[in-house]
């Protein structure tokens, strides 16, 4: 079935065109009310929006398909990245597509306050020539503290530190190397820094810490006449006392581009003509534009199709390597595990996957998670991503446990699992790397599944695999391949059918009817 993008918020036509030369249908709906949104999203694998679209636990919930949720920026904070993740889907972002859109930004706005270019501007456009009033400061030489010391926060160091400007800092995750190598002077304790500086930008995340990290008692503390920026989240900046600060004239001038509540039309600040305000625009150029856009359409992709996500919020990203070895296995695993929900019948309170031969040493948890996906889904039980593996593993009460061995059984490598004793393995042939079924149930093989298997265990005896074919022949249904495993100590054997054709109840009725000393039948679809 074609693979399906909702797109609620403009994006780069490279990176719709790049979903579509890919097989994915992409549809484009701007401005969706949330109600709108959880009525479209049940028909969609994937959703890529900006800030401005709140991906609630609701649309999640609402959205039985969804595999991936892109975010065509660095912000996640309009995502409920914890219910996506208890459903199995993968938010990813695109963190470094509009950072120096956004460290540009920020200077824009510091410039702007220092200089007083937005109220100037708007004098010399009322046909008015005054320039006293409008007598700034330059950044040189003055002291930037800078909150947050990450992918933005870095490059606005570097460009103020090109303006000449001192730089203080605080971030308690940015090591003393980084902080030296971008020439910050790291303190770690906000109230230390908040005194030293002349001009304040914020580049952190929107968490439970940085909403309203400052606030009246921080905005007392600062020197008389501080330019604050925030081009980071509404929030930060606690917007009704920076106001009642700004009209006190304690704070000299503000820089926001992001607000508490978001399109922001009523504000406090507003009011002031030393307010420098802009609509969420860190992000908006061309080019941060087009490299979101793209990066986000390769990503999503990428999770649609079952490859590695690099930016996944939600999932450690498979290492290039691991992905080599173990990655072609993931199918086979998911086969083998929807074969021993068939098999076993139940769900397994105990799994034991164990990799073996080249694969041995090798990171497993992808591979536990494909057969927890077969197993799991087969009943629809569950819809099971790497995302939410063990989540689902220990929500469904199923232990599970990994191994590695050097021996493969004379293969090159080879997956086996056991489920509460029902055993299964795989090995991997030819260019395609098809998955080859080596062993079941103790019994050894080598044969591809098809869609569609019969598998029977009886007691061995001249005449079992004629009758087999006889009611199968009757009954209409081919037999496409086949192969028997004799276990010569408790005198059974197993017989692996591939069949094409219509195989009902009734048909298994009389295969079981027409067999004797039959232990099993099990009728296995792929
Ligand atoms: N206005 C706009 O259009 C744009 C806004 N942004 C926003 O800018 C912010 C920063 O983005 P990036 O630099 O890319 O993120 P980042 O993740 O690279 O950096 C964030 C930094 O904040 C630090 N941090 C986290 N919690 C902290 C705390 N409680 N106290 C002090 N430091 C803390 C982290 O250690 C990290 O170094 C984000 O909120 C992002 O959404 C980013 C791009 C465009
Ligand atoms: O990337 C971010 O975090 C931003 O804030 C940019 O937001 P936007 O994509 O312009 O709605």
């Amino acid at each position: 079935m074609t693979k399906k993008v909702l797109v609620t918020e403009k994006l780069a036509e490279a990176g719709l065109s790049m979903l579509r030369d890919r097989g994915i249908e992409a549809d484009v709906r701007l401005k969706m009310p949330p109600e709108e949104l959880v009525a479209a999203i049940p028909a969609y694998d994937g959703l890529i929006v900006r800030s401005a679209t709140k991906v609630t636990r609701e649309v999640i919930e609402a959205g039985g398909r969804l595999r991936v949720i892109g975010r065509a920026g660095v912000g996640v904070d309009n995502v409920d990245v914890e219910a996506a993740t208890e459903r199995g889907v993968i938010v990813c972002n695109a963190p470094t597509s509009n950072i120096v859109s956004a460290a540009e930004h920020t200077m824009a706005l510091m410039l702007a306050c220092a200089r007083n270019v937005a109220q100037a501007n708007a004098v010399v456009h009322a046909h008015e020539w005054e320039r006293g009033r409008f007598t700034g400061v330059e950044l040189y030489e003055k002291t930037l503290a800078i909150f947050g010391l990450g992918r933005v926060g870095g490059l606005v160091a570097e460009r103020a530190r090109a303006f000449g400007m001192r730089l203080v800092g605080y971030d308690p995750y940015c090591s003393p190397e980084r902080a030296e190598q971008l020439g910050v002077a790291l303190f770690d304790d906000v109230d230390a820094v908040v005194p030293l500086a002349d001009f304040i930008t914020v580049h952190l995340p929107k968490t439970k810490e940085t909403i309203g990290m400052f606030g009246p008692d921080q905005y007392a503390r600062m020197k008389d006449g501080v330019v604050l920026v925030n081009t980071a989240r509404g929030g930060i900046f606690e917007e009704k006392s920076l106001a009642d600060f700004l009209a006190a004239g304690k704070i000299g001038a503000v820089g926001i581009d992001v607000f508490e509540a978001e399109p922001c039309r009523e504000s406090p600040l507003h009011e002031f003509d030393n307010a420098v305000l802009t609509p969420h625009l860190g992000a908006s150029t061309r080019e941060a534009q087009e490299r979101a856009g793209v990066q986000i359409a390769e990503y999503v992709a990428a999770g649609l199709e079952g490859s590695i996500v690099p930016t996944a919020l939600n999932m450690a990203p498979v290492p290039p390597e691991v992905m080599d070895a173990v990655g072609p296995y993931v199918p086979a695993c998911q086969m083998m595990g929807s074969m021993l929900a068939q098999i076993h019948g139940e769900i397994p309170q105990f799994l034991k996957l164990c990799a073996g031969g080249e694969l041995a040493g090798a990171d497993p948890s992808i591979l536990v998670a494909g057969t927890l996906k077969g197993l799991l889904s087969y009943k629809n039980t569950a819809t099971v991503t790497p995302v939410n593996a063990n989540a689902v593993a220990k929500r469904h009460g199923i232990k599970v446990e990994t191994a590695s061995a050097p021996d493969a059984g004379g293969y090159a490598s080879r997956v086996s699992i056991v489920a509460d004793g029902t055993e299964v393995a795989c090995t991997l042939a030819g260019e395609s790397q098809a998955a080859r079924l080596v062993s079941l149930l103790g019994y050894k093989l080598d044969i591809a599944p098809a869609g569609q298997s019969l598998v029977f265990e009886y007691v061995d005896a001249p005449g079992r695999i004629g009758v087999i074919g006889t009611i199968l022949g009757e009954e209409g249904i081919n037999i496409t391949t086949m192969q028997i495993s004799a276990s010569p100590e408790d005198g059974r054997a197993l017989a692996y059918v591939n069949v094409e054709g219509e195989v009902t109840d009734a048909v298994l009725a009389k295969l079981r009817a027409g067999l004797s000393d039959l232990k099993s039948l099990w009728h296995v679809r792929l």
